[in-house]
């Protein structure tokens, strides 16, 4: 059934904005010299996970000025609900990753279960370091594994259903220049 646009207006005109753009930029200032610091000798293979990672990886790879290689991932575990499941890849590496740094750059660590996977999976294909970065990290006790963070993170935030800045309500509203939060969720 195709979403009715108007309950789509309705949900970002009843949202609270937990961050704007000039927070979300800074965030991802502090981020891009902390990665710089950490790989910048390393030539590492940069991948957003599609669909969510798209604008802060966008938004992040310029700010970072060393030489690397880009691509991205797609593995998806939300496909519009509001609650996740199991993990299904849409689309995986393109390069050898055999002995390479890799950096692994998405929107959102939630319960972590999409990271985990990903980071196994560059693991497995024989990289020699896989880093994470997100721009938001969840506050709750449902991670994957206990205490379980990325290796570089922009924003805490707190549970519940966001959208904006890569990430969907029902597949709408990734365009939104900051983080919202659904009312009453
Ligand atoms: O930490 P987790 O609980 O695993 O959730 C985080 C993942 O969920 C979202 O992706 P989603 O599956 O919604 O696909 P999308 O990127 O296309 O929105 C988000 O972009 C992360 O990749
Ligand atoms: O809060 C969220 N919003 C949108 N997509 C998500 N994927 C994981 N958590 C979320």
């Amino acid at each position: 059934m195709p979403i009715d646009l108007d309950h789509v207006k309705q949900v970002m005109k009843e949202a609270d904005c937990l961050y704007n753009q000039q927070q979300i930029e800074a965030a991802m200032d502090s981020m891009a010299a902390d990665i710089t610091q950490t790989l910048q000798d390393s030539n590492p293979i940069v991948y957003s996970v599609m669909n969510g990672g798209l604008i802060i990886a966008g938004q992040l790879l310029t700010r970072l000025n060393f030489p690397m290689e880009v691509g991205y991932l797609h593995a998806t575990r939300y496909r519009n609900k509001l609650s996740g499941g199991e993990l299904f890849w849409k689309a995986r590496a393109e390069h050898s990753l055999v002995g390479r740094s890799v950096l692994i750059i998405d929107d959102i660590l939630d319960e972590g279960h999409t990271l985990a996977a990903i980071v196994e999976y560059c693991r497995d294909a024989g990289a020699e370091q896989v880093l994470t970065c997100v721009l938001l990290d969840k506050r709750h006790d449902r991670k994957a594994y206990e205490g379980m963070r990325a290796d570089f993170t922009g924003l805490d935030v707190e549970d519940r259903y966001l959208f904006g800045f890569g990430l969907d309500y029902k597949g709408y509203w990734r365009n939104a220049a900051g983080i919202y939060a659904l009312k009453d969720h």
